[in-house]
């Protein structure tokens, strides 16, 4: 499994475009009938995805973890982003269809992903982070899921927050997760910034149309850098960084992070006039 390394902010400062790739952007993450993962040293998340067509996949252990079984000290957040699936943990069965969110807690010792049509495979992101006490495994669909209503139609930020994984939602140790879907039109994500130092955050981009790409933003407030992200690509912001974005076409994105609380609320933040 490959390894990501924590950034100093201000060792962040020199990085050119391909240094800040390397340190920061997951790519190549979906292949089929794999598993990929990376394990960063932001909060121990790890951060891939499941992508069964033909035959189904098993989410072993790895040996950077020194586990019997993957989620022997861990939870999951697992979000489908693609055809209809089936998610199997300790022998029961769970449908997911695209947008749909699965949490497994500590604990659980076997976990399968397969597809319900060849033709058509999901596309399921995994995060995962420590945990020290079992939550039970709870399906959440997209309809179920906790909607806000952000920005407008003039600034190009419209756009609607989905909360799965929470203090008011899904109960877990750490993992907060969700998904933001932009509406036609507009381009731009979490703008306004922030930043939560108390948190990393990741951020897995899908439905990004062929030919178009997002600016992703990062860095802290006043040394902005951005980096071009491709479908179902995914990159890490440390807890130091804003976590922002414009497309060239409206896209969807998951967001998850891993830390100190489980408030989707606290948020520090950056106001547009001090971006430099
Ligand atoms: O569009 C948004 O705004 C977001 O989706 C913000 C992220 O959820 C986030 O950064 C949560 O900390
Ligand atoms: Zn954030």
């Amino acid at each position: 499994m490959k390894v990501i390394h924590s950034v100093h902010p201000d060792d962040f400062k020199i990085y050119q475009t391909e240094l800040i790739r390397e340190r920061f952007l997951l790519e190549n993450l979906v292949q089929p009938n794999r598993i990929n993962c990376v394990y960063t040293h932001y909060d121990r998340v790890i951060a891939g995805v499941a992508h069964p067509v033909t035959q189904p996949l098993t989410l072993n252990t790895y040996d950077n973890l020194k586990a019997e079984y993957f989620l022997e000290r861990r939870e999951i957040g697992i979000i489908n982003v693609a055809g209809d699936g089936e998610v199997t943990a300790d022998g029961i069965v769970y449908k997911l269809n695209k947008l749909d969110c699965l949490y497994i807690g500590k604990g659980v010792k076997q976990v399968t992903f397969s597809a319900a049509n060849v033709a058509e495979p999901p596309v399921f992101y995994l995060l995962s982070t420590p945990a020290h006490k079992n939550y039970p495994t709870s399906l959440m669909t997209i309809n179920d899921a906790e909607k806000v209503n952000a920005g407008g139609d003039d600034t190009a930020n419209k756009r609607t927050i989905n909360k799965y994984i929470h203090k008011a939602g899904i109960a877990s140790c750490q993992l907060v997760m969700g998904l933001t879907i932009l509406h036609t039109g507009s381009v731009w994500n979490t703008m306004p910034p922030h930043v939560h130092d108390r948190r990393m955050e990741a951020y897995f981009y899908f439905d990004i149309p062929a030919g178009q790409k997002v600016f992703h933003l990062m860095g802290e407030e006043t040394q902005s850098r951005h980096i071009l992200i491709d479908n179902y690509n995914a990159v890490i912001s440390p807890p130091w960084s804003m976590h922002s974005g414009a497309g060239t076409s409206n896209y969807s994105f998951i967001w998850g992070m891993g830390g100190e609380n489980l408030d989707y609320t606290d948020m520090d933040a950056i106001k547009i006039e001090n971006i430099r």
